[in-house]
């Protein structure tokens, strides 16, 4: 079943059409990558779907239902959370409290609650907590739970921002480009955790991607977008023996 309905989505800057008549699928469940080269237009397909942009023209359904005209804010309640290209962490505070930030988004507490340290703000504020160290667990970043975000290294960042995505318990994940300025070795442990972390945490992750290796690796279905265009969707096989993908992004090089 689609949990994400794009039908011929079109936006345009002024004169120049950065998506053109985008129509895919997300599968519930399934990991879906969105490739292409720089400029193709991936980013502004991730703004539209996040209500960062509104399109020009078409449709884009959740669960069914239009995500058309709604505030970001509005589309991360319906269940859409997102990472950025350029790491976005609050990074003058903890690695635990980055995590409860995503947290109190969905918590019945308010502020009233805190002041008055009322019993059910203390049992969900303790809640939290305990669920936020397991997700800290699952991304091996729990050992540094009350260090600043801002003195991680460059790949627990990137993980710390995926975890916190989470805490919003999206029913849909987009990471924009998560290996990215990754080693190989912080690379490999994130294919590892974007593998998983679907049936652990029930979301489905849509996500764009340089890395190949990475994408053929974790991917079930890939939408290829050139010039703004789809020029091509299918497995990783497909995508990796499809003639236009090759000429237009992967290279010859990049087949094998
Ligand atoms: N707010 C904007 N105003 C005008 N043009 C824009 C805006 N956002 C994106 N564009 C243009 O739309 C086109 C697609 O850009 P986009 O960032 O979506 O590509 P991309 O595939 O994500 O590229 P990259 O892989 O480099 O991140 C580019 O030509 C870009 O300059």
């Amino acid at each position: 079943m689609a949990i994400l309905e794009v039908k011929d989505i079109t936006k345009q800057f002024g004169g120049l059409t950065a998506n053109k008549d985008i129509t895919m699928d997300v599968e519930e469940g399934k990991i879906t990558a969105v490739i292409g080269p720089n400029g193709a237009g991936k980013t502004t397909f991730f703004n539209m779907i996040t209500g960062v942009y509104q399109p020009t023209s078409g449709e884009i359904k959740l669960d069914g239902k239009s995500l058309i005209g709604l505030r970001p804010d509005e589309v991360a309640k319906k269940g859409i959370s997102r990472t950025f290209q350029n790491i976005r962490l609050f990074g003058e505070m903890s690695v635990i409290e980055n995590v409860l930030v995503g947290m109190h988004t969905h918590l019945k507490t308010n502020l009233l609650g805190i002041f008055l340290n009322l019993p059910f703000t203390k049992r969900e504020e303790a809640n939290a907590e305990k669920e936020a160290y397991r997700l800290l667990e699952y991304f091996d970043l729990h050992h540094l739970l009350n260090e600043k975000a801002n003195n991680l290294s460059y790949g627990a960042q990137r993980k710390l921002e995926i975890a916190r995505a989470l805490a919003t318990k999206p029913k849909l994940i987009l990471l924009d480009e998560p290996a990215a300025g990754m080693n190989p070795k912080e690379t490999k442990e994130l294919t590892d955790i974007i593998k998983t972390m679907g049936q652990q945490f029930n979301v489905t992750v849509l996500l764009i991607e340089h890395d190949m290796k990475l994408v053929m690796e974790i991917s079930e279905h890939i939408v290829v977008l050139d010039h703004g265009e789809k020029i091509a969707e299918g497995n990783p096989e497909q995508i990796r023996t499809n003639p236009k993908v090759i000429e237009a992004y992967l290279g010859s090089a990049a087949v094998h």
